[in-house]
């Protein structure tokens, strides 16, 4: 498998980062908020089920966003967002574990820890609701999975092609997202997601991640099959407040 060749120079610069951070010797025990019922109580109140997320600065971006994530959080959730997602990742995204602790203090949707868990121990970093494992990255993803549900926490798997979805599945893996940002070359392409849905099994919850601009970009991975879509960018980025940028995701158009 391909956990080191082929990546942009920033994710393997990431990826090192990830390994030297060190782990808390104290297991978590968490008790979430379920994401899959989150998304459909959003979908019951006609609004299109959407993970905002609370994302300092990336790679593939400018300068660093200096507005207070919980306010950020707050707004989201004001603009309908079914759940949240949360960069912890310190060094190329400006994220914290402090930041996801006082924002999921703050709201009662359900909180992703966005990061690159590369070890057992870095689950220990922090409580969350969900937490991200991107299959690329691990050899023993069925190691993983279990070993963050044995914390509580619900997992959502991360792929980007057919191969990665089968060993998710085969892993067995409940909420599986579809990155359209091919971490090769860290290129935005919302046909990514619209491959590899048709191959996911209708009782896996099927979440849309990256480059969703706009209403039309929204409605496209919906018609797709996505249950939910992981909006950063164009919310956090998008020209008005934060909260007019969810609401405008968050209400459907009217062909969708
Ligand atoms: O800002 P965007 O294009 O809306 O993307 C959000 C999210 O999908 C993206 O931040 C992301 C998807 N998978 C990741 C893995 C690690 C870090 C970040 C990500």
């Amino acid at each position: 498998m391909d956990s080191q060749g082929e990546l942009a120079p920033a994710v393997a610069s990431i990826l090192e980062a990830a390994r030297a951070r060190p782990t808390p010797a104290e297991r978590v025990a968490v008790t979430p908020r379920d994401l899959p019922s989150a998304l459909a109580r959003a979908e019951a109140a006609g609004r299109v089920p959407v993970v905002a997320e609370v994302k300092p600065t990336s790679p593939t971006t400018e300068g660093t966003d200096e507005r207070d994530p919980v306010e950020l959080a707050r707004g989201m959730v004001a603009g309908g967002a079914a759940a949240l997602s949360v960069l912890t990742e310190p060094e190329h995204f400006g994220g914290s574990v402090e930041t996801l602790d006082r924002v999921r203090e703050a709201v009662d949707v359900p909180v992703l820890r966005k990061d690159f868990l590369l070890e057992e121990a870095q689950l220990d970093a922090a409580e969350a609701d969900v937490v991200l494992l991107i299959a690329r990255f691990l050899d023993d993803l069925e190691g993983m999975l279990a070993a963050a549900r044995e914390r509580g926490f619900q997992v959502l798997v991360e792929v980007h092609d057919r191969e990665e979805l089968e060993r998710a599945l085969d892993a067995g893996a409940d909420v599986v997202g579809v990155n359209n940002r091919d971490l090769a070359n860290l290129v935005v392409n919302l046909e990514t997601f619209e491959s590899v849905a048709p191959h996911v099994p209708d009782d896996v919850t099927l979440i849309a991640e990256s480059g969703i601009a706009d209403p039309a970009d929204a409605a496209r991975m919906r018609r797709a099959g996505a249950d939910g879509l992981l909006v950063g960018t164009g919310i956090v980025r998008g020209g008005g407040s934060v909260e007019a940028n969810t609401r405008r995701l968050t209400t459907p158009m009217d062909d969708s």
